[in-house]
């Protein structure tokens, strides 16, 4: 008999079975929807709270725990380039060699211990249960391992180890800081201009949630009513704006829920009403948005129309988004048209319109705060894809507006290549036309750019980074 058979056995621990949190279940369940599916965690997160309030019952599942599971599905996404960081410090391998579900584990464990207040053993503890329901007790020991080493700094230490200091290389400094692709900073910073604390300030401002805001549609409500809503306080630049400041459900808002307001960033509002107030002279009665769906500036652009006697047609390529125009401008006080059509091949005579907006599709990298796992899916060669597309729609646009008529181009992005470099190119081929100062038509919004376009930003204005160039045919 050998020496070990006497030797006391250490006594096994009882297994114990992992607590399933709904909470961190819901929060992984959303992020592997978004890594797997390619989904949008903005359509994938509301399913999976009502799923898990009728699974759990209100009393195991209430309103904390939806903004809980919420703020670690939203935080873990935006702040995943920083946490790729830390994430690749503490492990021995490439981060491509670590399967995506244990990723996903790993981020939001390490989103747990640096971006939250959750105490850290009950970070570590909750994700590595987590960890032992999804992926099993061996890899849930990886997951301990990895969030232990992970506990041993906050973020701001782990910062200091993983970004390059911002002198030798400020593009990848903030870009691991702040959690954005480095060629994003590029482009906005190129965009903005100015020196580190604007840029720092907007790469932050998109890492935040953005307040919901409301739209009272003229003529249907009055900001008033919106603003009886609780915690709601007016909007900071357009007459019709409202924010929610605790979020809320507007949803439940009436206003909301008959049509007679909407969702609306108050960016989004600003370019319809510089649109609408720009003079024309002579005749104003036939207005056009050419890219409209889902329909947020032409239901503002109808209603504002209705109140002078003018006429909007809204148009859209994609007849599904048609269908969610005609929704949104459904009860407007005065006439108006939805039509599914092609904006590059468009059913309107040249020279119809009197005002025309062209907000065409683009990179969004103006929005980003809202879609949080946006800045991970796109890529600089996507700016190829759309530059033929934009340039076609201007170019539409200004065929369809009559001479004296204005045209509006916009985009939810203030990459120079989708903003400024479109109009250039467009205008060279249209020489008869004028760009208009837009600044003036917005009184009391500061800072809106050296002008004649406006660029409105998420740090400065509380808004999506909306672009707005107005452009008269003289000819
Ligand atoms: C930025 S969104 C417009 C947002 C809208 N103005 C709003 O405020 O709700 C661009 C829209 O253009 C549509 N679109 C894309 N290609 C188009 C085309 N060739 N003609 C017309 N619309 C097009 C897209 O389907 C999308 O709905």
């Amino acid at each position: 008999m050998s020496d070990q058979s006497h030797r006391p056995r250490k006594p096994a621990r009882p297994y114990r079975r992992p607590q399933k949190d709904p909470v961190r279940m819901l929060a992984f369940e959303a992020l592997r929807a978004v890594d797997e599916r390619d989904a949008y965690a903005n359509l994938v997160l509301p399913p999976l709270l009502r799923k898990a309030r009728e699974k759990e019952g209100p009393d195991k599942f209430d309103t904390r725990d939806a903004a809980l599971a919420t703020e670690l599905v939203y935080g873990t996404l935006r702040r995943q380039g920083t946490y790729d960081a830390v994430i690749s410090a503490c492990v021995d391998r490439p981060l491509r060699e670590v399967d995506p579900p244990v990723l996903d584990v790993l981020s939001l464990g390490a989103h747990q211990l640096l971006g939250t207040r959750i105490p850290t053993h009950a970070a570590v503890s909750s994700a590595v249960e987590l960890a032992r329901v999804v992926l099993g007790d061996g890899r849930a020991k990886f997951v301990n391992a990895v969030l232990r080493k992970i506990a041993q700094h906050d973020l701001d230490g782990w910062l200091e180890q993983v970004a390059p200091p911002y002198d030798d290389d400020p593009e990848e400094h903030l870009a691991v800081v702040h959690s954005h692709p480095r060629w994003i900073v590029s482009a906005l910073w190129d965009s903005l201009g100015g020196g580190r604390a604007g840029i720092e300030d907007l790469l932050e401002a998109d890492n935040e949630r953005p307040e919901v805001t409301l739209v009272a549609r003229p003529g249907r409500a009055a900001p008033e009513e919106l603003l009886r809503e609780e915690a709601a306080v007016p909007g900071r630049w357009s007459p019709y704006a409202v924010r929610l400041t605790e979020g809320g459900e507007p949803g439940a808002v009436d206003a909301v829920r008959e049509g007679r307001a909407g969702v609306q960033d108050e960016g989004s509002q600003l370019v319809a009403l510089a649109l609408a107030n720009v003079p024309v002279e002579g005749r104003d009665e036939k207005w056009l948005d050419g890219c409209a769906g889902p329909g947020g500036k032409a239901a503002l652009l109808a209603a504002l129309a209705a109140e002078r006697g003018a006429v909007l047609l809204a148009s859209e390529k994609q007849p599904h988004r048609a269908g969610l125009v005609a929704r949104a401008l459904h009860g407007n006080p005065g006439p108006y048209q939805v039509i599914a059509a092609d904006g590059i091949r468009p059913p309107w005579r040249p020279g119809s319109f009197d005002r025309v907006l062209m907000d065409v599709p683009c990179t969004g990298l103006g929005a980003l705060r809202r879609r949080p796992e946006a800045r991970w899916r796109r890529r600089p060669e996507d700016l190829e894809g759309f530059a033929p597309l934009q340039r076609g729609l201007l170019r539409t646009a200004l065929e369809a507006v009559r001479v004296g008529g204005v045209v509006g181009y916009a985009t939810c992005s203030p990459h120079l290549a989708e903003t400024r470099a479109v109009v250039a190119d467009v205008l060279k081929q249209f020489p008869r036309t004028d760009l208009v100062d837009a600044r003036p038509l917005l009184p009391g919004v500061p800072a809106l750019g050296d002008g004649p376009d406006i660029q409105l930003w998420p740090h400065v204005h509380g808004t999506d980074a909306m672009y707005l160039a107005l452009i008269r045919r003289t000819g």
